[in-house]
């Protein structure tokens, strides 16, 4: 039922126009394309996905300038190339990283959340939960490659993962941040994050909406390794073959009673939550804060 919930959501983004043709966006055949056997980078304007078959991996490369905020057309895009791979049975595993130097994911993007009608609200919040109950439950290893800073729906993002490796670089900044913003993280982000370091941590996380750089990210438990910047690609790579030697149906089935009683959650309250969210967005005071908080982006520059 759930399942067929989401489909619908997937179906109906992939009617949209800006949807249509973003199926197969053939490339240049790519660096990682297993010893040259003809298989071709493929993606969509925002996803370049590199296929290694040979090791049964692809790198998902997000690419959505300046800062991969996660916009709606966005993480449809993202949902379509993790459904491609997922029902390609070449595939086992997926790498999750930036192709946006410095940024990983600067988290959802403010400007669907601001100034919008309430249906464009129930629509984006739709995507939102879509992505996070797909890759949250996905049957590939994911594995995030974090060559970035990592804010809010960033962090959640890479919360999705198995594991975590973080670029040793200061200005890498991982967290949920959202108190900062005058906006509350959600139940199910707050579980993400309670599921990861735990209950005590992610109440002071989020309360202060800390940002971890990566030192700390690794001391508290939101990322599982940190390595030198150069090393990420192939710190991911190694840790993924370790994953991958797990018979795939012991450790799918592990994952998902890890996950489970989670994503349930907020597949029972999935409505309700839409609802809260909506509320709570079109609130003056909250459209204030973001609208405050996306001029203080602006003007950082000037
Ligand atoms: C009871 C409660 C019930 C329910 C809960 C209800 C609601 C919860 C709702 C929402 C949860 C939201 C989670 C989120 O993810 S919110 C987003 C949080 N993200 C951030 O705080 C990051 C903001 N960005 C930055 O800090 C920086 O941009 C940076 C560090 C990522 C990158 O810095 P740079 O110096 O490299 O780049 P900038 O010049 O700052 O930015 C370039 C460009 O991009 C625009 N931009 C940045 N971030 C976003 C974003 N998240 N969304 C949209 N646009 C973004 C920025 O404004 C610049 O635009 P211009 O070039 O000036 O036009």
């Amino acid at each position: 039922m759930a399942l067929a919930v989401g489909m619908r959501v997937l179906t109906r983004a992939l009617l949209r126009p800006w949807a249509r043709g973003l199926r197969v966006a053939p490339g240049r055949t790519g660096p990682a394309a297993g010893g040259g056997d003809g298989m071709r980078c493929f993606g969509s304007p925002r996803v370049l996905v590199e296929p290694d078959p040979a090791a049964g991996v692809a790198v998902v490369k997000m690419r959505n300038p300046p800062v991969n905020s996660l916009s709606l057309e966005f993480l449809t895009e993202l949902l379509i190339s993790l459904e491609k791979l997922e029902n390609d049975k070449t595939f086992h595993g997926i790498i999750l990283t930036s192709d946006c130097p410095g940024i990983f994911s600067a988290g959802l993007d403010l400007t669907e959340m601001c100034g919008r009608k309430p249906e464009h609200y129930v629509e984006y919040w739709k995507a939102v939960q879509e992505t996070w109950l797909r890759f949250y439950l996905s049957n590939l290893v994911v594995i995030a490659a974090i060559n970035g800073v990592s804010p809010a729906g960033g962090c959640l993002l890479s919360l999705t993962c198995d594991y975590r490796v973080l670029a040793n670089n200061p200005k890498y900044t991982i967290g949920l941040n959202e108190t900062l913003l005058g906006i509350v993280a959600p139940f199910w982000f707050k579980d993400t994050m309670v599921n990861t370091i735990g209950h005590r941590a992610t109440e002071r996380a989020l309360q202060l909406g800390l940002l971890f750089p990566p030192a700390e990210a690794l001391r508290v438990g939101v990322v599982d390794q940190v390595v030198p910047e150069d090393q990420v690609q192939s710190t991911a790579r190694s840790v993924m073959a370790q994953w991958l030697a797990i018979p795939d149906h012991a450790r799918q089935l592990t994952k998902t009673l890890m996950r489970k009683p989670t994503a349930d959650r907020l597949l029972t309250e999935r409505d309700a939550d839409i609802q809260t969210f909506v509320r709570f967005i079109c609130r003056d005071s909250v459209q204030k804060s973001l609208h405050a908080y996306l001029e203080k982006l602006k003007q950082k520059k000037g």
